[in-house]
């Protein structure tokens, strides 16, 4: 469950009145990994990807954001640079808090700052997980499991199949997966050659779900790591406004982990 959702209706309100509404374009780095700025967004409706990129230009997608997360609460909490990339898929709408007034407003109200602690929590969990999975599961188990989470959790019915609504490079699924790029282009191939995906540039089509679940069988869902916009294959969606129960999120945490 996202962080606002998580929190009493008065808390959220009181915690959302600390900024003011404003929309993001599509398309648009609002964080950039490394920099020193330390707002805090609040996410009323849309969604974002978390990427970061390594040494030697390996990039990873670490999570999608979407209504009622927060997002840049760590460079708020520790002082230090933005640990990631903050980029908008389609358009957005945000609170945005500064750092000083997010921190403050936590140190007076210790049960928000629990709720922000069982977040960071859930995330160890999962990167926990993530990281025991790399070692348990081959590239082609794991990347089956995620192209199911990204159907279940950002997937539209359409007559080809369940096309991910989420534009990712197979750059970001290898990161996401912990694999190289290469791995993750010939398992990719192996599922499509099994008509399980139709693969287009940045866009993913699953087309026999049941070749997936076959394939990722052993491996267990991260579908914490999600959340469901609207209008997804059988999924709902609302802003974060005021109304926690219609919110698309999935039980847990936060990322791809
Ligand atoms: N693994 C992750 N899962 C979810 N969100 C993350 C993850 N890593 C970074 N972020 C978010 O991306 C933001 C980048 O700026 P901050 O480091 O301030 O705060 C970070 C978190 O809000």
């Amino acid at each position: 469950m996202p962080f606002l959702a998580r929190l009493e209706p008065a808390a959220r309100q009181e915690l959302l009145a600390l900024g003011v509404p404003q929309p993001l374009p599509d398309d648009t780095v609002v964080l950039h990994e490394g920099e020193p700025s330390r707002h805090v967004l609040l996410v009323l409706d849309g969604w974002l990807k978390v990427t970061a990129t390594s040494a030697n230009g390996h990039e990873a997608l670490l999570a999608l954001r979407g209504p009622g997360d927060v997002v840049g609460e760590l460079a708020a909490i520790d002082g230090r640079p933005r640990s990631a990339r903050v980029t908008t898929l389609g358009p957005v709408r945000v609170v945005t808090v500064r750092s000083e007034d997010f921190v403050a407003h936590l140190e007076t109200r210790p049960k928000v700052a629990v709720v922000l602690l069982g977040l960071l929590a859930d995330r160890l969990r999962t990167g926990d997980r993530k990281r025991l999975e790399s070692a348990a599961h081959r590239v082609d188990e794991r990347l089956a499991r995620l192209l199911l989470d990204l159907a279940e959790q950002h997937g539209q019915e359409t007559p080809e199949g369940i096309a991910l609504r989420v534009p990712l490079s197979q750059r970001e699924l290898a990161g996401c997966v912990g694999a190289s790029r290469e791995a993750v282009a010939r398992a990719l191939e192996k599922l499509r050659k099994r008509g399980a995906i139709l693969t287009m540039r940045r866009r993913i089509v699953v087309t026999r779900p049941e070749v997936l679940r076959q394939a990722a069988s052993s491996v267990q869902s991260v579908t914490d790591a999600v959340r469901r916009p609207s209008s997804s294959a059988g999924a709902r969606r609302s802003t974060m406004d005021g109304t926690p129960g219609a919110h698309g999120g999935i039980g847990t945490p936060d990322q791809f982990r």
